[in-house]
């Protein structure tokens, strides 16, 4: 009795590795894949420390061993986030290269804002959105400025719960050619990046966008990404958190849409 318990949790454990073994090479070879169609040289992606870009990271290395880059691009960020970032790219032992967009998103973000100023156009309620979305934009402008200069595609970190949700700035961290991670879970993605060996501090930190001191995602859509897992799986969850989720995904379906076009002639 003991001997077979000891056995079938050993098959269950080998199970579960072979499936995301099965997982990733699915993955690596899509990416590889989409480098051929292309006809490009390479992939990059932006590695802000969070566990999203730890997990492309690593499948892009895989994929592209000799042809693939990681981009640092710290925007008055906050704490750890760089150390982290660099963390994963030795973990993966990635290409990489830092750019600081503070200065550049001061200059911008202050002359707009101050144009709207002197037309008192300025709506202070939607400030903070504003600068934080220019950040995200200006990462996405940087990426594919390094992504033309090398011939690469650059690669995309959303997930099951952020494209369904619409958790991400319209071609800022949304603008993007590929998007690997679309149909994992943020579960999944986790479960992932322990097997390819993320470094743990990155795996158990709060999922955060970074793009204002103290931002964490759950504390802004006001449900956790638990949640959303478990909704997406199809299981029950209270109505409270049903009807955030659902208001986030009909106010977003513009972004999964892509540029709206009126109907022919
Ligand atoms: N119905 C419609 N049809 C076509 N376009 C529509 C539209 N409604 C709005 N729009 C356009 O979309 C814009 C609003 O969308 P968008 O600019 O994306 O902005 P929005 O969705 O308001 O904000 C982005 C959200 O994503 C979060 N985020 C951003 C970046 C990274 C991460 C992360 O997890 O790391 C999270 C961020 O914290 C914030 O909650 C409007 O300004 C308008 O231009
Ligand atoms: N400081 C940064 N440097 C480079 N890329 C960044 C930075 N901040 C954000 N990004 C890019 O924007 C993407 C979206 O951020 P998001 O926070 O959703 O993912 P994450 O940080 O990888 O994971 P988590 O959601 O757990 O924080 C990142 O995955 C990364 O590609
Ligand atoms: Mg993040």
């Amino acid at each position: 009795m003991v001997r077979a318990n000891k056995q079938g949790i050993k098959g269950i454990a080998k199970k579960g590795m072979n499936q995301m073994e099965d997982k990733v090479k699915h993955l690596v070879d899509w990416l590889q894949a989409k480098v051929a169609e292309a006809k490009v040289d390479g992939l990059l992606v932006g590695i802000s420390g969070g566990i999203d870009s730890a997990v492309v990271a690593h499948l892009i290395k895989k994929a592209m061993p000799d042809h693939s880059l990681g981009v640092m691009m710290p925007c008055k960020s906050e704490g750890d986030d760089l150390v982290h970032a660099q963390a994963v790219a030795a973990s993966c032992d990635i290409d990489s290269l830092t750019i600081d967009l503070s200065e550049t998103h001061d200059v911008l973000f202050g002359t707009i804002n101050e144009t709207l100023e002197k037309a008192d156009l300025v709506n202070v309620e939607q400030t903070r959105l504003a600068d934080a979305n220019l950040r995200a934009r200006l990462r996405m402008s940087t990426l594919y400025t390094v992504a033309t200069n090398h011939r690469y595609l650059v690669v995309g970190t959303d997930n099951l719960a952020e494209w369904h949700t619409g958790y991400f700035t319209k071609y800022g961290d949304g603008g993007v050619d590929i998007a690997p991670l679309v149909h994992l879970t943020k579960g999944e993605v986790r479960e992932m990046a322990r097997y390819l060996g993320v470094p743990d501090t990155v795996i158990d930190k709060k999922p955060s966008a970074g793009l204002w001191e103290g931002q964490t995602d759950e504390n802004e859509m006001g449900t956790t990404y638990d949640m959303i897992d478990r909704y997406l799986k199809g299981e029950s969850i209270p109505e409270k958190d049903r009807k955030i989720i659902d208001a986030m995904h009909q106010r977003s379906q513009h972004k999964r849409d892509g540029i709206g076009f009126p109907p022919a002639f």
